[in-house]
């Protein structure tokens, strides 16, 4: 696969995207309740959610596939919110890649241009540019040797880099992922992640991409946004909501093994499970203890898991510590910097 060291011929100005009060609903159910959003010129932008919380429906609003019903989309200084999809120079990819099956590698990639030609003989691309743009983007995701062939006969990786290079070839200020990874086994997801990191960052366009995996959310936003119930629950950089949640939804949400959360006077106080420290006596920390129900061998360490006195806790242990077995009596320290603390509203506090 190439990989260009200088920008590519399929870049192309990157948009920002800026959603004010959007609102839709379907009969008695709100998909989106007011969203307020801004998507950053260039971002790599990940929305992830639990099933149902308005993903796809912000995607397909602000390709114009769905209409809002309150509300304004805004794509670089235009108001979108009632152009026609084809008037908006955005891109969508779908979950299932919608390639055509009759077609090849290459009348799929072409497809587009070829249409634009046919409807505008005199600016639209000439046969020649399009042969040009479909190799570039053929070498920019290593399609040279697969245009022949049709989309029965390749892998779900393939395909999906089929659907991609189909998409950025149009050159679109503006990209738009719907779970493209969701095919996919863990194996490749975890080479086409890498992927999409790198074309993002070769082709400078603005990327945003629904996931439900809140581990592939973490691993490959330049900027996320957590969604909950047709909201925007919270948005910033990746570091900036792990570290600093602003709501027990979002602490709940992000990170695997999940954070531990318990009842302490009336608030609730969260703690990541690799923050416990095992047997320190460090005074500036809160102590928990409890005794060893299961351990998780994971290859450089253990999840354990334990019950304490007011519920179960996880704590993640690394190599070279004492190695826990079930029964076992521990005593953790959770260092006070690290420490969460949430109001009776689950917002955080301070
Ligand atoms: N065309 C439709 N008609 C009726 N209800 C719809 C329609 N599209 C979406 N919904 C509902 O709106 C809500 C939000 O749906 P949406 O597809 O945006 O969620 P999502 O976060 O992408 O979910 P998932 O992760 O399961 O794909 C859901 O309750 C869904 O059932």
């Amino acid at each position: 696969m190439t990989t260009l060291t200088s920008p590519p011929r399929t870049t192309h100005t990157a948009a920002q995207v800026e959603l004010a009060g959007v609102t839709r609903t379907f009969g008695a159910v709100v998909a989106l309740a007011g969203v307020d959003l801004t998507i950053p010129a260039g971002s790599l932008t990940v929305i992830v959610g639990p099933s149902g919380c308005g993903k796809s429906t912000i995607l397909r609003t602000i390709a114009g596939l769905d209409s809002p019903d309150g509300g304004v989309l805004r794509i670089g200084a235009d108001d979108v919110t009632s152009r026609s999809p084809g008037e908006r120079d955005v891109t969508m990819v779908f979950q299932d890649y919608a390639l055509f099956p009759h077609m090849t590698v290459e009348g799929n990639i072409s497809f587009g241009l070829r249409l634009q030609a046919r409807h505008d003989r005199r600016s639209g691309p000439k046969r020649e540019q399009i042969r040009t743009r479909v190799g570039d983007v053929a070498a920019l995701l290593g399609l040279e040797d697969l245009l022949g062939r049709r989309p029965a006969q390749l892998s779900g990786g393939q395909r999906q880099r089929v659907a991609l290079a189909r998409a950025i070839v149009r050159r679109p200020s503006l990209l738009l992922l719907d779970e493209p990874l969701s095919a996919l086994d863990p194996q490749l997801r975890a080479s086409a992640r890498a992927e999409i990191i790198r074309l993002h960052r070769e082709l400078g366009t603005t990327l945003v991409l629904v996931t439900h995996d809140q581990q592939e959310a973490l691993s490959t936003a330049t900027h996320l946004v957590v969604m909950e119930r047709g909201v925007v629950a919270q948005s910033g950089s990746p570091d900036e909501l792990y570290r600093r949640p602003a709501s027990e939804f979002v602490a709940a949400f992000l990170g695997s093994p999940p954070m531990n959360l318990h009842d302490r006077g009336g608030l609730r106080i969260g703690w990541r499970p690799t923050d416990g420290q095992l047997e320190s006596r460090s005074a500036d920390a809160l102590p928990i203890e409890g005794v060893v129900e299961s351990c998780e061998y994971t290859g450089d360490g253990q999840h354990v898991r334990c019950t304490g006195p007011d519920g179960g806790f996880m704590l993640v242990q690394r190599e070279g510590e004492r190695w826990l077995v079930p029964g076992d009596s521990v005593r953790v320290a959770v260092p006070t910097e690290r420490l969460h603390r949430f109001g009776p509203d689950g917002t955080r506090l301070s």
